[in-house]
């Protein structure tokens, strides 16, 4: 057995407080499981983001450090523990985990982790080296702004979703009556309405396509977006490949239609949809439109916005 020491990250927040409440548990395996650990526990939002870069100054760049870091939350959690983690490249990046206790756990079903925690925790700590999964970078040259995601990147209507889910007042209830994917399905409703066509830039290699009625653009590393919404069925972490859908506009109906379509990951052959692997996409869009990473709000802004494929270690076995 490896010894390894963990430092967790912990948002009791994520899963409408499940990760919290869930809390005591874990922590009886861990001892049950003579896991060595630290815990710590992000007190605001982005709090994680502080957390892990502070860890990695402490750690030596060395290769035989033994430090996990290891986010307890979801997607949010593990996307802010991992950027954390990158604000200052090493030669030896320590190693990240991700136990899936928050909403949507989409890296989880992407990795193909078990969705149970109990599995997934036993996924974790039985791991003995770190497997090398892609995650995508950005660089969005108008706020100078880069990091990486581990799932995607939207802009527009899924990206719309989450700032409108976020803000609603009704999400506190329905997220405290554990009804949060019912806030995101009323969100939806709304966005639709409201969210008009814009005009979108797609640079690929030595392609150009301009859309001028784009809805939805998403970049996506794995395959599930919005939680477990297969929308690009064919990627994997380890493709080294960014995988973009565009989706123009659709009326009312078709948008149902589509919907229906996604469900059975029949939806690429959509006249309304496009598709495109690369390695490297360059998107601008000249309309202030609402931004999402891994679910975290980007704000509504204008993109020119460059993406790329980098690999990082994560500490898991999916195998086990
Ligand atoms: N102490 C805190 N108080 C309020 N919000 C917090 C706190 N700590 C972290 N957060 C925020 O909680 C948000 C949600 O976390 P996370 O995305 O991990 O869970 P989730 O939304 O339930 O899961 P998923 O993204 O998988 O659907 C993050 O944006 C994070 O910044």
């Amino acid at each position: 057995m490896v010894s390894v020491q963990y430092y967790i990250i912990l948002n009791e927040h994520a899963g409408s407080g499940r990760a919290g409440t869930l809390w005591p548990q874990i922590k009886e395996q861990l001892a049950a499981d003579q896991v060595t650990y630290q815990v710590v526990t992000s007190e605001y939002p982005n709090h994680a983001i502080l957390l892990s870069e502070q860890f990695a100054k402490q750690v030596p760049d060395q290769a035989n450090q033994n430090w996990v870091v290891l986010a307890i939350g979801g997607d949010g959690t593990l996307h802010q523990a991992i950027n954390g983690l990158n604000q200052h490249p090493r030669q030896h990046p320590i190693p990240v985990a991700y136990l899936p206790v928050g909403s949507g756990n989409d890296f989880a079903r992407g990795a193909g982790m078990a969705l149970d925690w109990q599995t997934a925790l036993t996924q974790i700590i039985r791991c003995t080296h770190p497997t090398t999964y892609d995650i995508g970078t950005y660089n969005e040259t108008i706020k100078q702004e880069r990091g990486i995601f581990t799932n995607n990147l939207g802009i527009g209507f899924d990206a719309g979703i989450i700032a409108q889910a976020n803000q609603s007042k009704a999400k506190v209830w329905l997220n405290k009556h554990h009804l949060g994917s019912l806030s995101y399905l009323a969100s939806a409703l709304d966005v639709y309405y409201n969210q008009t066509g814009f005009t979108l830039t797609v640079h690929v290699g030595q392609q150009r396509d301009i859309y001028p009625n784009a809805f939805l653009v998403t970049t996506t590393n794995h395959p599930y977006f919005g939680g477990g919404v297969g929308i690009a069925p064919n990627a994997t972490l380890t493709d080294h490949r960014l995988h973009l859908v565009v989706i123009e506009k659709p009326n009312f109906f078709k948008l149902l239609w589509l919907g229906l379509r996604l469900v059975f990951k029949r939806h690429l052959t959509s006249k309304a949809v496009h598709y495109y692997q690369a390695a490297n996409i360059h998107l601008t869009v000249p309309a202030i439109e609402y931004g999402q990473l891994d679910g975290e709000e980007m704000g509504g802004r204008f993109f020119d916005v460059y993406i790329g494929i980098d690999q990082y270690p994560f500490w898991v076995d999916v195998t086990i």
